[in-house]
């Protein structure tokens, strides 16, 4: 799915309108029908009880939508209080249109100072429609007293398209609305996707307005939105004469005295990927513990008892992806290792923890040898060993694809809304996922993950990018069984084969 900007937005919004024999008056009725129907499936009651629902309505089309939205819900036998914020003299022609409407059967509360505004109970909804994708400056006045006040209340906040000061593409100043909900028209937007502004967003929909999809593909575009369908292309059901040979030999170089489990972890991930074949490398003080754990792997045994010092020869291709650095540690010898490692490999690899910080800390010797279209997996401390600090999301994203593109590798920065950034400098942000995985392990367990589907041949960007949707959605899968709190990285190990399960079950029903 494509993240457009606010301008390629407003430009679907006119094509659509032109193309597709819609009025823009009945394109915002869609929209609205869209957010109520949305709206009514939530309910928003209290011991049987609709709660009162307060729209605050700014002057342009979004403010038009929540007239309209006050409309529909004033249908469905909701309590409603509307507020038209009277921060500018003119309006838009559907908001006039709108008000028209409303105005006929609900008095309407209009605010041109602090005074006017309605006191909002704790137990309300709040639709916040004052500004959209339209908003192009910091919010001032009585617009930015309002939105104090919603702010203030302890009630839900619903943000229509967005939440009101918040910049669908860029940097961010001022008064924001800290809703709730949000739920945007169409498309998701990058402002969604960014943890800082997690506290503006709340949890996120986005709802189909029949937007031209013409248009939508035709857009030019840099970030992405790894959805289910998009997954689902990529995903590959077996044939039935595919032999383990088929799903290639995935090595995986792991582990150090101490985080033995990482790499249990790590090849425990590979094998529920569905590698074929997978050899892992650990020194020789894991060896008991790997085998007893997973008695589907096959061992290479380091020289050393407490560290990786070598690896296993990798001349003949034998192996059709490596994934090093769980629990790897930075011995010096590790290090060693990894530079020689990285001079011989022809082929991308997949690279995760003390392998990305052994590489950060040797930047000038290591980079350049890293294979073209490898695979970091770095959580964000990690990423900034790589590139160093930036100030904003937006910042690092630019340092993101910056880096990508450089040095011609993939990199999937981990966090809610994980971002893999191609050395194209486009950016895939995830679907999947939930707090609970911010837990110990679940980093090896996607790069065995990666590493076990660049086994069976898919490319290094297909890899990546189904890999970190289904670690998301086993995660999130474990978590309503076990609840966020509780969850462990091996119950994401045991939730995979339901995970893949739904892609498959799909896939045969194509
Ligand atoms: N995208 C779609 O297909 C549809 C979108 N709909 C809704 O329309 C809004 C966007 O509406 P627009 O009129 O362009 O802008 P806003 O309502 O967000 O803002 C109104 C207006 O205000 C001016 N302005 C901007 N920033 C400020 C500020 N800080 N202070 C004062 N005034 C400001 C600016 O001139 C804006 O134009 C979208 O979000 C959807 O909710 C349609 O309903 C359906 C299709
Ligand atoms: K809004």
């Amino acid at each position: 799915m494509k993240i457009l900007t606010a301008k390629q937005t407003k430009e679907l919004d006119a094509y659509t309108i032109e193309q597709d024999a819609i009025s823009s008056i009945n394109l915002m009725e869609r929209a609205s029908v869209a957010f109520t129907n949305w709206f009514l499936r939530k309910g928003f009651s209290q011991n049987n009880r609709k709660r009162p629902v307060f729209v605050f309505c700014g002057l342009g089309n979004n403010g038009g939508d929540g007239l309209a939205i006050a409309r529909l819900l004033l249908g469905n036998q909701y309590e409603v209080t509307t507020c038209v914020v009277r921060y500018a003299e003119t309006t838009s022609a559907d908001f006039d249109q709108n008000y028209e409407r409303l105005k006929k059967k609900h008095p309407i509360i209009e605010a041109t100072e602090e005074t006017h505004l309605p006191d909002i109970p704790a137990n309300a909804v709040v639709i916040d429609a004052l500004f959209g994708s339209g908003l192009n400056r910091t919010i001032e006045g009585i617009a930015a007293q309002a939105v104090k006040k919603m702010n203030r209340s302890g009630a839900t906040l619903i943000a229509v398209d967005i939440a009101s000061g918040l910049l669908p593409d860029s940097l961010s100043s001022g008064v924001i609305v800290r809703a709730n909900y949000t739920i945007s028209f169409e498309l998701p937007k990058l402002a969604l996707l960014l943890p800082h502004n997690d506290k503006f967003v709340g949890s996120w929909e986005a709802v189909s307005i029949g937007l031209n999809q013409t248009f939508i593909d035709d857009a030019p575009t840099s970030n992405y939105y790894v959805n289910t369908a998009f997954a689902q292309k990529i995903f590959k059901p077996r044939s039935k004469f595919s032999h383990k040979g088929s799903f290639g030999h995935a090595l995986m170089i792991a582990g150090s005295e101490g985080k033995m489990g990482a790499a249990v972890m790590a090849v425990h991930g590979g094998l529920r990927a569905g590698a074929g074949l997978l050899t892992v490398h650990l020194p020789t003080r894991g060896y008991n513990v790997l085998q007893t754990a997973l008695p589907e792997a096959m061992v290479s045994l380091d020289a050393h008892a407490q560290y990786v010092s070598n690896f296993p020869s990798i001349d003949d291709k034998k192996y059709s992806a490596i994934g090093i650095g769980p629990g790897l540690g930075k011995h010096s010898n590790t290090l060693r290792c990894l530079t020689k490692l990285l001079e011989k490999a022809q082929q991308p690899m997949v690279i995760d923890a003390d392998a990305i910080n052994l590489i950060a800390e040797n930047q000038d010797k290591l980079l350049t040898n890293v294979p073209e279209y490898s695979i970091f997996t770095p959580h964000p401390k990690e990423f900034e060993r790589l590139v160093g600090r930036t100030s904003t999301d937006y910042a690092r994203l630019r340092t993101l694809k910056a880096f990508c593109q450089k040095h011609r590798v993939y990199v999937l920065l981990k966090g809610a809304h994980s971002a893999l950034a191609t050395p194209k400098g486009e950016v895939y942000f995830n679907s999947t996922g939930n707090p609970g995985m911010a837990t110990a392990g679940t980093g090896d367990v996607l790069t065995g993950i990666i590493t076990g589907l660049l086994s069976q041949r898919y490319t290094p960007f297909e890899a990546a990018a189904l890999g970190m949707y289904v670690h998301g959605l086993a995660g999130d899968f474990a978590a309503k069984a076990e609840g966020q709190y509780s969850l462990m990285a091996s119950d994401i190990i045991n939730y995979m084969g339901i995970a893949f399960k739904t892609l498959e079950n799909n896939a045969n029903h194509e």
